[in-house]
């Protein structure tokens, strides 16, 4: 059986003018059916180009990409914007939320592009912020505008949770909690996480790791010896 994500020899090049950037060359990996998977690499290394080709975002210029045994490489446009709508949910450094629109709002407006939403009220409560639903994002500290954000991708019922740097605005315990936040989805449903990062300690809290270098794969890691959240240090 082939594995849930799969990166077969995943080639991009971004054309600016006469000069080819290779941002990934022969890029390879799978990962598994409800994985915390951390891609690691140094600023540079392709790291976001990889989350976009599989968000499907941008396409690839050479290669295979799947999810679920579905070609995501394959698809067109609509279909590229149905995936997006349906099959992912996206959390990013800078929460990108409605600042109009109350917590619950903003959950709510997402779950409406969706074939199958969780309920927007019942995902808020399971991130922590049952009582803070009414308010707006102005009103919200920086981790629980964030909080909003991976409630906003989860009431998606996404098949992937697709995080870049989301700890990066956030301050050293907040970005903790998170992490833990995150964490404990990815273990009480099942969802399979990939986290996007340039740093290192993450590392350690996840169950597969892919350290990018260069527009490839350097190694990739089964982690045996998984860490609390609350254990790691950076
Ligand atoms: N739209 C683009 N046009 C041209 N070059 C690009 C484009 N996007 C990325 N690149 C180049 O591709 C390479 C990989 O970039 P990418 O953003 O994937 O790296 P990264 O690992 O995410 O880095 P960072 O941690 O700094 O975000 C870099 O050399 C970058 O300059």
């Amino acid at each position: 059986m082939s594995a849930y994500v799969e990166f077969k020899d995943v080639k991009k090049i971004y054309k600016t003018g006469e000069v080819e950037i290779h941002a990934l060359r022969d890029v390879n990996f799978e990962i598994e059916k409800g994985e915390f998977c951390v891609i690691v690499g140094a600023s540079g290394a392709g790291k976001t180009t990889i989350l976009n080709i599989l968000g499907g975002m941008d396409t690839l210029s050479g290669g295979s990409v799947y999810l679920d045994g579905k070609e995501i490489s394959g698809l067109n446009k609509r279909q590229l914007t149905a995936y997006r709508r349906y099959d992912v949910g996206f959390v990013f450094q800078f929460y990108n939320l409605v600042q109009n629109l109350t917590a619950l709002e903003n959950v709510e407006l997402a779950a409406q592009i969706c074939k199958d939403p969780l309920d927007a009220a019942t995902v808020l409560k399971q991130v922590g912020l049952e009582d803070r639903m009414a308010n707006f994002p102005a009103q919200l500290s920086g981790g629980e505008q964030q909080r909003v954000a991976i409630a906003r991708a989860l009431a998606k019922n996404p098949k992937l949770l697709l995080c870049d740097e989301p700890t990066g605005a956030l301050d050293y315990n907040t970005g903790k909690s998170v992490l833990k936040l995150l964490q404990d989805t990815c273990r009480n449903t099942g969802t399979t996480v990939i986290v996007i990062t340039h740093n290192q300690a993450l590392t350690a809290m996840a169950d597969r790791v892919i350290t990018v270098k260069s527009g490839t794969v350097e190694k990739v890691v089964l982690n045996d010896n998984i860490k609390n959240v609350e254990d790691l240090e950076w």
